[in-house]
């Protein structure tokens, strides 16, 4: 398949994440790659750090684009930009939008209707491979067109579009909780009296550790915690306290903030 040429609408911290790993991995050459950005310092920098392509009108980057990526803010003005896209995009591309809240039907109603739309909520562990892109197709969509771009920044989940406020909530937003949970884990262990360097390495040890032995075990996480805890012993008197606590239901409670907040963002914009 020949390279497809990818033009970013929108140039801030995801698009550069996105552009930073397909680089990377040679998913994408630098050259096939184009920014928009209101902000020009935005462009001058990705030009600078990666050598994409700056010296094109968006006009035309938009005609010669295969892939359009919408990476604006729900809050900003999508109207104008999905009116570009209508202008000058050619009728064989297709377009993905990042934009977390904001529906297919949305995106129609500002791009047109009758061309490939594809809505991603784009995994944030760009670097790593790892982290999954929740992905809903229009009809006139394909998972062939885009499947090279997106496996290029970690793995794709196809859903069906009524998943895919959950899936920002829970999946998308998911680091967050784990990068939470290791913060206050390390913290535990500097509270007991470890010194920082060492509760750091301790935590970071036990979570990958702990997701292997699920993997490789396939055991349920009770059945783990039943080997990990001798009777009258040290892990079930701390299980004890964390029962006690609000943990489970505090981080669920989390998860349902963060999917009610991504359905407002596409309901709430000017
Ligand atoms: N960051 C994340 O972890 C994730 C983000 N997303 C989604 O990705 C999208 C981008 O988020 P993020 O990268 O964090 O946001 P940023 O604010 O970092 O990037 C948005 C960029 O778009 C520019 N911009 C605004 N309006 C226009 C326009 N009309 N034409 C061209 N450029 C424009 C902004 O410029 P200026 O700042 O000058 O306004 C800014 O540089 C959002 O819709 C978000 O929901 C999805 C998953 C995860
Ligand atoms: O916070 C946000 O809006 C984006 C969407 C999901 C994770 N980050």
């Amino acid at each position: 398949m020949a390279e497809q040429r990818i033009h970013f609408i929108g140039g801030g911290q995801m698009a550069e994440a996105i552009i930073r790993a397909i680089i990377a991995n040679q998913t994408a050459s630098a050259r096939s790659i184009t920014v928009a950005d209101i902000n020009e310092e935005r462009i001058r920098l990705l030009n600078e750090k990666y050598g994409i392509l700056t010296d094109i009108r968006q006009e035309v980057a938009l005609s010669e684009a295969d892939l359009i990526i919408i990476a604006v803010r729900p809050q900003d003005n999508l109207t104008e930009v999905g009116q570009l896209v209508h202008e000058y995009a050619g009728k064989n591309s297709a377009v993905i939008s990042i934009v977390a809240g904001v529906t297919i039907e949305q995106l129609a109603s500002y791009i047109g209707g009758d061309r490939a739309i594809i809505r991603v909520i784009p995994n944030t562990l760009t670097d790593t491979g790892l982290g999954y892109s929740g992905v809903a197709l229009n009809a006139h969509a394909t998972k062939e067109q885009v499947d090279v771009f997106l496996n290029g920044f970690g793995k794709v989940q196809y859903l069906d579009e009524s998943l895919i406020d959950t899936f920002t909530g829970y999946g998308v937003a998911g680091p967050n909780y784990v990068y939470y949970f290791i913060e206050s884990l390390a913290d535990a262990g500097v509270l007991a009296g470890l010194p920082r360097e060492q509760a750091w390495q301790v935590a970071l040890e036990n979570v990958e550790g702990a997701v292997a032995m699920l993997r490789q075990t396939k055991l349920h996480p009770r059945q783990l915690l039943d080997i990990n805890n001798s009777p009258g012993g040290v892990g079930i008197h701390g299980l004890y306290e964390l029962n006690n606590s609000d943990f489970a239901a505090g981080l669920q409670r989390s998860v349902l903030a963060a999917v009610k907040r991504t359905a407002e963002l596409g309901k709430d914009r000017p």
